[in-house]
């Protein structure tokens, strides 16, 4: 085993400033360090920058102070009136700039303060994950010297932090197509910025398709006259929708020529230099490299924290405790190392902890997935180490399956992660992969459209009237047979008719609900069959991982605990004990009504039952959360939310009626068939089910990892298949 790792070192600049101008050799360059304004519209343009320093403390006028020097040196504010004049000029503009030059957080602001807000419109940006939309709003909020929530918000599924005095708006890309559902215009949008485009998230490419098809609506009148030129912005009463297109790692000819030929220009600069380094020769074991890779720039580089690119929570969870077992054989004073994990499954209050410094004396290292790669600027961070490895959705249209897989990066996501460096101070970044293996790394990622079950998408499409999927403006289409199968997924699922239409009301009850179809027909069916304050526990616990919890010190009793849930039909009872429980506590001292549960007393309470029971009171918390959300969906759309009581037949009915898709039933070899996807499965070993073997099962979820392994699983009589889901199992035995 190395007791180091060997590494090269090449600057980043080389590598990406060349890449994107040849990308951009036909467009126009902006150089941020040549002089666009004068000295005195450079004043009359930070003038019109208002703070609200007045009566602030000594501490935070000079934090103000220090913020505005800081967006002064960034690479894109002196560019500012150029850039704002392109958007003026071009109703659709891609935006290539470095990593940390200043995109994301500058330039709406530069738009607002361009007027691009006047009657009361707002500028929304669209980011692929939670955690960047929710970081960044703070940090434009705080750059403002405003309250968070007031000219500067945010908007995440089952999260709204936004007034009717927001103006610039963070969101997911998800959560602007559910506000397309009910505003198919857009309209109270001047501006979109679609942030961080390279990642091609599902929700990002049918954006774009729609994107595309709003601004043509928006310059029409309904005789399909058109109304507006484009550079008439200001005069005209019908706003254009105006586009912008941004990232640091994009394929700017690509995106260019599928919105029209848009115009697309590059700032340039960074603020500080990231070295990258690369291991001599390949390491066969990334876990082990990036665990001695820490501890060597613990023990030999200068301060600063450092981030670790990982691939999943189990790793994470792994890494994390080697870490704190290798840090005792340090001296005292080399322990000092603090490990802060942060992947999707975290609630968003837990992911926000990487942004808390260390305690003094200490060096933070937090380990990630991918969710940590893109547009988030960790205060602290210095060093980077990327595994080169990230975990991905894959779809198998043949079988209907969807599952995860580690497979390699791309160079665009080589480049994000260490731009997560160099965004205070330089940085170095430790890539643990030769130079060679980065040569041979696709350009930029598949993108998700081609690689995921398409069934929420398709029912989103439908729910816009857009019919004909196949035909949609995708900017790379999807496999004609992905689509064909959640077409036939969401037919049989009872969400389309046989024309392939949202069905009324179940097609348009699911497309309104902020899941995944299969959880939002789950919601249906148990309103019909009076188990619906059962099927919002689980669709909630289902919606959060890791509910059970059991440290390595403690696996006997975490085991003891687990067993006092457990129900012999399966899991999901098991999770609906868990959480009537962890009620039944709070009741017990008055405290169980969810609207009290953000009091901090109930909190204590809740967390205290936690730990006695083994639970992950995080994940706990997130779950109640989103019951609370659920809920007030389901009520709003008129649904029954009745108890079966303790009628758990009937509850286990209600599973089999919601997930027939996903039953599976065993083999003389003791191993499962899934039934809709003929696919040989196991019963994963955290299931209570594991051992049991019951001859006819549902679950939730598959996790490919050397075995096909099944998730969240209850028992079902095989005949309920027959009596719920005639249509589809009616001819089978
Ligand atoms: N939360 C924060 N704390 C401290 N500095 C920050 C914070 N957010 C942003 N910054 C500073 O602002 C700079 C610009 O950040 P911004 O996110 O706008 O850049 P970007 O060009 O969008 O980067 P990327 O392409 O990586 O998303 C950062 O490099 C950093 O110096």
């Amino acid at each position: 085993m190395p007791s180091s790792v060997l590494f090269e070192v090449r600057r980043q600049a080389e590598e990406s400033v060349e890449k994107l101008v040849n990308h951009d050799r036909d467009h126009k360059v902006f150089n941020s360090g040549d002089s666009v304004f004068s000295d005195k519209d450079k004043m009359r343009e930070q003038g019109k920058r208002k703070f609200s320093w007045r009566n602030e403390t000594d501490e935070s006028f000079a934090r103000m102070r220090k913020i505005a020097q800081q967006r002064k040196s960034l690479p894109i504010a002196s560019v500012e009136r150029r850039v704002v004049d392109e958007v003026r000029k071009n109703d659709t503009l891609i935006i290539v700039g470095e990593t940390g030059s200043g995109k994301t957080t500058q330039l709406p602001q530069f738009l607002f303060n361009a007027g691009f807000c006047r009657d009361g419109k707002l500028i929304g940006v669209t980011q692929p994950r939670r955690v960047a939309a929710v970081t960044v709003a703070k940090r434009v909020a705080e750059e403002c010297g405003i309250e968070l929530g007031q000219k500067v918000g945010y908007s995440i599924r089952f999260e709204d932090v936004t007034s009717s005095t927001t103006r610039i708006k963070y969101m997911t890309d998800g959560l602007l197509l559910r506000e397309a559902l009910l505003d198919p215009r857009l309209s109270k949008y001047s501006v979109i910025i679609v942030d961080e485009a390279h990642e091609r998230t599902v929700h990002t490419d049918v954006l774009l398709g729609l994107l595309k098809n709003v601004q043509r609506a928006r310059l029409r009148s309904p005789t399909n006259q058109c109304l507006v030129d484009s550079k008439d912005f200001h005069t005209s009463k019908v706003l254009p929708l105006k586009l912008v297109i941004m990232s640091a790692s994009l394929d700017a000819r690509g995106f260019s020529e599928y919105l029209g030929n848009a115009k697309a220009v590059h700032v340039q600069g960074r603020q500080f230099p990231v070295d990258i380094l690369y291991t001599y020769s390949p390491e066969s074991d990334y876990i082990d490299a990036a665990l001695i890779t820490i501890f060597q720039i613990h023990l030999e580089e200068g301060p600063g924290d450092i981030l670790v690119f990982l691939t999943g929570q189990e790793e994470i969870e792994s890494v994390e405790r080697l870490v704190r077992e290798r840090a005792l054989h340090l001296s005292e004073d080399s322990r000092k190392i603090l490990t802060v994990p942060v992947y999707s499954a975290l609630p968003s209050e837990q992911q926000m902890q990487v942004f808390r410094p260390a305690p003094d004396g200490f060096r933070k290292v937090i380990l990630a997935t991918n969710i940590a790669e893109t547009s988030v600027t960790i205060p602290g961070i210095r060093f980077v180490i990327d595994t080169g490895l990230v975990k991905a959705r894959s779809f198998n249209p043949r079988t209907g399956m969807e599952s995860l897989v580690i497979i390699p990066i791309s160079k665009a996501q080589a480049l994000q992660r260490s731009g997560r460096a160099g965004r205070e101070v330089p940085g170095k970044c430790f890539r643990l992969y030769t130079e060679d293996e980065f040569g041979k790394l696709a350009e930029s990622t598949i993108p998700e459209i081609k690689r995921c079950n398409l069934s929420n998408v398709v029912l989103q499409l439908k729910a816009l009237g857009i019919d004909d999927v196949i035909g949609f403006d995708f900017m790379d289409k999807p496999s004609r047979m992905a689509v064909v199968k959640s077409l036939e997924h969401l037919y049989v699922l009872g969400a389309l008719t046989v024309e392939g239409k949202l069905s009324d009301p179940v097609g348009f009850q699911m497309a309104r609900l902020p899941l995944d179809p299969i959880y939002a027909k789950g919601l249906i069916v148990a309103s019909k069959l009076n188990c619906l304050e059962e099927m919002l526990i689980i669709v909630s616990m289902l919606s959060v991982e890791s509910i059970f919890y059991s440290p390595r010190e403690k696996m006997e009793e975490a085991r003891a605990a687990r067993k006092c849930f457990a129900s012999q039909e399966g899991d999901h009872i098991t999770l609906l004990n868990v959480y009537r429980a962890s009620v039944e506590s709070l009741e017990k001292s008055r405290m169980g009504n969810q609207e009290t549960i953000r009091d901090k007393t109930v909190e204590k309470k809740l967390n205290k039952w936690c730990r006695e029971n083994f639970i992950n009171s995080r994940s706990l918390r997130h779950a109640r959360e989103i019951h609370r959300q659920i809920l007030g969906h389901v009520q709003n759309m008129g649904l029954n939310v009745t108890s079966c009581g303790q009628d758990m037949d009937q509850f286990r009915r209600c599973l089999a009626a919601s997930f027939f898709l996903n039953a599976a039933v065993k083999q003389p070899d003791g191993l499962y068939r899934a039934m809709a996807s003929g696919q040989t499965v196991q019963i994963h070993p955290s299931s209570v089910l594991f051992g049991t073997k019951p001859d006819c099962i549902i679950f939730n979820e598959l996790v490919r990892t050397n075995h096909n392994y099944i998730r969240n699983i209850s028992r079902i009589d095989p005949l309920w298949l027959s009596e719920f889901a005639p249509h589809y199992y009616g001819n089978k035995e």
